[in-house]
């Protein structure tokens, strides 16, 4: 309800109503009558006693103790009768909507007022107000929700964003842009580059709903460049657009019980029919992020020649279950079966034995898309440690009046500054140079990157939990994200390379360059 259409009270007016029989309460500048609510309030009925609060203005304790958004939900809105007289409400909180943070290092210093950048021009400004839009309106109610019953996320959202291109950019830069009308025609397919990428996946890891945000296509991301790259002409003609109108689902599916980044230890097993039109695969897969609804599995398979990747399709012989893991099911992780699954040979995606190169030709996208998901998560969770800090008094005091609290947000802003300054930087190589270029210059650098920007977030999600204290880990709540973070924060440090294989693969691939002839 606009406050324009509700009734004007003064607060003298307010005051009278102080009894078990006639209950209201100020909060920011509004009135409640929590007469009856109190007895399903759920802290209880009798904080609404405490001194000051019957008939007063209880905005200082209600915000010390419960989100903003407890006031946004419907069922609690109905308790406002009016507003004071004379007084605008003043506190903002929950998601901005479209609006850009005004909390200190809240947002990558590109987005502060006042601050510059090389990188991003207006096209990527533009793109960015429209996806935070987007975003804010459609996609983070849906996370919200789905997060908490595990469905997958919502068809119609999905279906939004077919209708701003908003899968066929999660892709990339590329071929695959061609002719389409990019958020509404902001940018221009031939214009979009890795910064407008990086924009879409720092906007979606917003939502703070790590289970949801690996359910929104994740598996796309990282399922289907293997068919955009290296599938036939024909099967990228029937694949490609229905999976990225959302009419159809792909995943990667490569790890199993056995092997997980050894590809080599693989044991699901494709062998040719005696007249070599068909592979029939048999073997399981384990941790497949969209398996559950998966149309399309990409498929790690050991072979003749030894390793390669063939696109499958959900049928005879196809099993997916469910895996329990530590965030939602909405993710659709799966544990898959392959029982002697029938495929024709024309579903190889590029050289038979050569998928290795298909695999690694894929990491570092997947790769880098983690850094820009991780570092705007960290930074999120600095943001919810800057409001707590400011609104939470202990002893009489802000948190943030003890030098241990300040201690822990230095390094908190130094961590998600220093990710966010290196990805834009790698993301500016990448813009530069060519995918073989890519391939061989980047790989080390985003590693490492990857590797440090978790390590930074699991710093900050412990340190988080720390001046959250027992709200940060409790799931409903003040400290829900950081709950949720401090939770589920350790699949970045696992997905596309466990940290320790990452920064090993970095020093690895710099002394390959070393020169020879280099001594002390
Ligand atoms: C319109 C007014 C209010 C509404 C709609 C409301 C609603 C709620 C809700 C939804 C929760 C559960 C929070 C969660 O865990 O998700 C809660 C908890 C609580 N509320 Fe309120 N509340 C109101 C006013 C107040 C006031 C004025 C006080 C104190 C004077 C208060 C004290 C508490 C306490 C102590 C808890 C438990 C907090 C915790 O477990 O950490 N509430 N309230």
């Amino acid at each position: 309800m606009a406050s324009k259409e509700l009734k004007k009270f003064t607060r003298e007016e307010v005051e009278q109503h102080n009894t078990e029989d006639s209950l209201w309460i100020i909060i920011d500048g509004r009135v409640f009558d929590v007469t009856r609510f109190r007895n399903l309030h759920p802290g209880g009925p009798t904080v609404f006693f405490d001194e000051g609060i019957p008939g007063g203005d209880a905005t200082e304790a209600f915000f010390g103790l419960h989100r903003f958004d407890v006031l946004e939900k419907p069922q609690y809105q109905r308790l406002q009768i009016g507003v004071i007289d004379g007084e605008e409400p003043t506190i903002q909180g929950g998601i901005l909507r479209g609006k850009v943070s005004q909390v200190p290092y809240a947002e990558p210093s590109w987005l502060a007022d006042g601050y510059y950048s090389p990188y991003f021009k207006e096209s990527h400004r533009k793109l960015h107000k429209a996806v935070r839009e987007f975003v804010d309106n459609i996609v983070y109610p849906d996370a919200q929700e789905r997060e908490l019953d595990g469905k997958r996320p919502s068809q119609s959202v999905l279906d939004k964003m077919t209708e701003v291109e908003l899968h066929a950019m999660r892709m990339g830069p590329g071929k695959h842009l061609k002719g389409r009308t990019l958020m509404g025609g902001i940018v221009k397919p031939e214009e979009f580059d890795y910064f407008h990428e990086l924009i879409i996946n720092q906007e979606i890891a917003r939502c703070g709903a790590r289970g949801y945000g690996d359910g929104l296509q994740a598996g796309c991301v990282i399922g289907l460049p293997p068919v955009l790259n290296f599938g036939s002409p024909e099967l990228k003609a029937r694949v490609v657009p229905e999976v990225l109108s959302a009419k159809k689902f792909i995943c990667l599916a490569v790890s199993e019980a056995y092997a997980g980044s050894d590809v080599f230890g693989l044991q699901t097993t494709a062998t040719k029919t005696e007249d070599g039109k068909h592979w029939i695969i048999s073997g399981t897969k384990k941790w497949i992020t969209n398996g559950t609804f998966a149309d399309y599995f990409t498929v790690g398979c050991k072979t003749e020649d030894g390793f390669t990747v063939i696109l499958v399709e959900r049928g005879e012989g196809v099993n997916t279950k469910p895996i329990k893991t530590s965030y939602s099911s909405t993710a659709g992780t799966a544990y898959i079966t392959f029982d002697k699954v029938k495929v024709p040979v024309e579903n190889t995606l590029g050289e038979e034995g050569g998928g290795i190169f298909v695999m690694l030709s894929n990491f570092n996208h997947e790769r880098w898309v983690m850094c820009c998901t991780s570092a705007r998560s960290q930074r999120a969770i600095t943001e919810e440690c800057m409001k707590w800090v400011n609104q939470r008094k202990a002893f009489g005091k802000p948190l943030h009046s003890l030098a241990v609290v300040r201690s822990k947000l230095a390094g908190m802003i130094q961590r998600s500054e220093s990710v966010q300054n290196w990805l834009e930087n790698i993301t500016y190589q990448m813009c530069n140079m060519s995918y073989k270029e890519q391939a061989s210059k980047l790989a080390g650098p985003i590693a490492f990157l990857k590797s440090y920007s978790t390590q930074s977030a699991q710093l900050t999600a412990a340190d988080a939990v720390q001046i959250f204290g027992g709200r940060g880990i409790t799931q409903t709540g003040m400290g829900r994200f950081v709950e949720h973070y401090h939770r589920t924060v350790t699949f970045d440090a696992l997905l596309g390379g466990a940290e320790d294989v990452l920064s090993d693969l970095g020093v690895r691939q710099a002394m390959r360059t070393m020169p020879k002839n280099t001594k002390l």
